[in-house]
């Protein structure tokens, strides 16, 4: 019940922020409509007390008027009602989406990182958008139902009084039944929310572009949606299932209430001794009836949605964690150690990374390799903070992660990942997503395209550095490797101490990535290097290779004196190398 109110108070109060006008009116006007049943009540029992032989139409007309004017005009007040209502819960989820935004906005990466996180964003964000829709409906409609309610007993006790407290008193079941289909309804939504997820997915899979190709060509859109249409069956179930229960309790409360109705009934005839005013109060009671439903369906409803508000309230309140200790980030690292690295993943067995040390000096370029699953990703994400490692430790000049905070630290790196993302902006903006709140000038741009190989096509391009990218935009399409190289090139212009480039031209020609390459380690003087890669003659000019197998550094050293001790490295580019070393080098 508490969290119910603390829900219902918060997004009253959201909601209040967004446009106070529409909330104002919305609740003025609703709340007039809140009295009409009485007058209509009232206005019928002065109808019936001046509807004898001799009245005239004189006599009758007030009364009458009245009747029609609440009749007629209450249709057109309610949809006002219902129009000013339902603009106040669209600003109040437009508000409170764009809050989980930022709040995701502002979670630290190694969060991130985490599946539970992920998911919790996509629960609270759908929680802005219906619970809180709903939420100030519900308060709305249930203000109206209980002074509907509250209005129409008093004017139904001028006849009765025991008539009036039945009527009052028809509130509790539909009330008690709303308090048990809140625990339902929760029960439903913690059960339907996984389900919904994956639906979501599925959907994206089928429509957004990328994958809907790939899915086409594969000819395996339909067992997509298959799989979808079973989630759906999945989550249709458990709506039947709840569907019941409200149908059960509705006539449950159904049948109470009309044992209440019928006792009110009752009085109200002995009361006025069968005289022809009674109509007047069996409108009201009939009128009561209705309105207590309305109040009983609203109330349950704030009851099973007003926690969720307040789980929202919560979440956005949360601090995001690692704060920062706001000293800026050097701009040169003299020294990167990391000593000792293991990391276990949650449910499995063995470590994927275990004892893992790497060093590396300003101007250093050194490479991480090994068979897929080796290890190498997860000890750069080790290294970047992004995991809780079980032991080890990494330092940057002596400086830990912990010492000053997870964004500050990734501060320090420029980092392109295996499974870089396309962001269908523009070029500049694609650039510049590394170097947001810095002042880049347009050269720089260009040297960094230049560093990736990318600034001759973008040269070509009618707008240049502002050109859209992605065609469902109208934008220009890129091949993947030229989405590897803008991903580079975004690095370039990030220009961190320390770069970390997860196999970073592996979509790129041969001749494209020589060239990346050997401008990487012509440039690498003001930085420390870090690359992971599968191809052997990336590696010829290297400073030093760890090769990793089963999460273990087995080796390290240059390339030629790996390859002369014939061990694990020898072994695994044995392919790549043929007999006598690199092939055409
Ligand atoms: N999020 C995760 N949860 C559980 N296990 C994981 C997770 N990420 C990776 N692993 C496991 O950890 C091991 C090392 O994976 P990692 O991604 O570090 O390998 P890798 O050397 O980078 O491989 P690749 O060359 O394929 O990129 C693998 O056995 C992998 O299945």
């Amino acid at each position: 019940m508490r969290a119910a109110a603390a829900g219902v108070a918060f997004i009253v109060r959201r909601i209040w922020r967004v446009s106070p006008l529409r909330v104002l009116s919305s609740v003025t006007v609703t709340l007039l409509l809140a009295f009409v049943p009485a007058l209509q009540v009232y206005a019928l029992a002065q109808l019936v007390e001046r509807l004898d032989g001799d009245a005239g139409f004189a006599d009758v007309a007030p009364p009458l008027l009245l009747v029609v004017a609440v009749i007629g005009l209450g249709g057109p007040v309610r949809s006002v009602a219902t129009t000013l209502r339902t603009e106040a819960e669209h600003g109040v989820a437009a508000a409170l989406t764009g809050d989980v935004m930022h709040r995701a906005a502002h979670t630290s990466p190694s969060d991130l990182a985490r599946p539970e996180t992920t998911a919790e964003l996509q629960k609270q964000q759908e929680i802005a958008t219906e619970a809180s829709r709903s939420l100030f409906g519900g308060l709305v409609s249930g203000a109206e139902g209980v002074i509907s309610t509250a209005a129409i007993v008093v004017a139904v006790a001028t006849f009765s009084r025991l008539a009036g407290l039945l009527t009052v008193l028809a509130l509790i079941p539909a009330l008690v039944a709303g308090r048990l289909l809140a625990r339902v309804w929760s029960r439903y939504w913690d059960a339907a929310g996984p389900p919904f997820g994956r639906v979501r997915y599925l959907g994206n899979l089928l429509v957004r572009q990328r994958s809907a190709v790939e899915l086409a060509t594969l000819g395996a859109g339909p067992s997509v949606a298959d799989d979808a249409a079973q989630r759906w069956d999945e989550i249709r179930a458990l709506r039947v299932a709840l569907s019941r229960r409200e149908l059960r309790s509705d006539w449950l409360v159904g049948a109470v209430t009309t044992v209440f109705v019928l006792g009110a009934l009752a009085a109200l005839l002995t009361d006025t001794g069968y005289s022809p005013v009674a109509v007047a109060g069996i409108t009201g009671i009939t009128a009561g009836a209705a309105a207590v439903g309305m109040a009983g369906v609203h109330l349950g409803r704030l009851l099973s949605t007003g926690p969720q508000a307040a789980q929202l309230r919560d979440f956005l309140a949360s601090a995001t964690p690692a704060a920062d200790t706001g000293r800026a980030a050097p701009t040169q690292i003299d020294h990167l150690r990391v000593s000792g690295l293991t990391h276990t993943y949650p449910g499995r067995d063995s470590p994927a990374v275990t004892g893992v040390s790497v060093e590396a000096r300003r101007g250093e370029v050194i490479a991480l390799v090994g068979a897929n699953g080796a290890g190498k990703t997860t000890a750069l994400r080790g290294l970047l903070g992004l995991l809780e490692v079980d032991r080890g430790t990494v330092t940057l000049d002596g400086v830990a992660p912990t010492d000053v905070g997870t964004s500050a630290w990734l501060q320090r790196f420029g980092t392109l990942v295996q499974e870089f993302e396309r962001y269908e902006f523009s070029i500049r903006r694609n650039l510049l997503l590394g170097a947001e709140g810095r002042t880049v000038a347009d050269e720089e741009l260009w040297s960094a395209l230049e560093l990736a190989g990318l600034a001759a096509f973008v040269r070509g391009l009618p707008d240049g550095l502002d050109a859209m990218l992605g065609e469902q935009w109208g934008g220009t399409a890129l091949s993947g490797g030229q989405w590897q190289r803008l991903s580079l090139a975004r690095v370039a212009v990030r220009n961190a101490p320390v770069w970390v480039l997860d196999e970073a031209t592996a979509a790129v020609d041969a001749e494209s990535e020589e060239a990346i390459l050997g401008r990487l380690v012509a440039d690498r003087a003001r930085r420390i290097t870090i690359l992971v890669s599968h191809r052997a003659w990336t590696l010829r000019d290297v400073d030093r290779i760890y090769v990793l197998d089963d999460g273990v550094v087995l080796e390290q050293g240059r390339f030629e004196d790996l390859l002369a001790r014939g061990g694990h490295f020898a072994r695994l580019f044995r392919h790549q190398l043929g007999e006598h070393g690199l092939e055409g080098s």
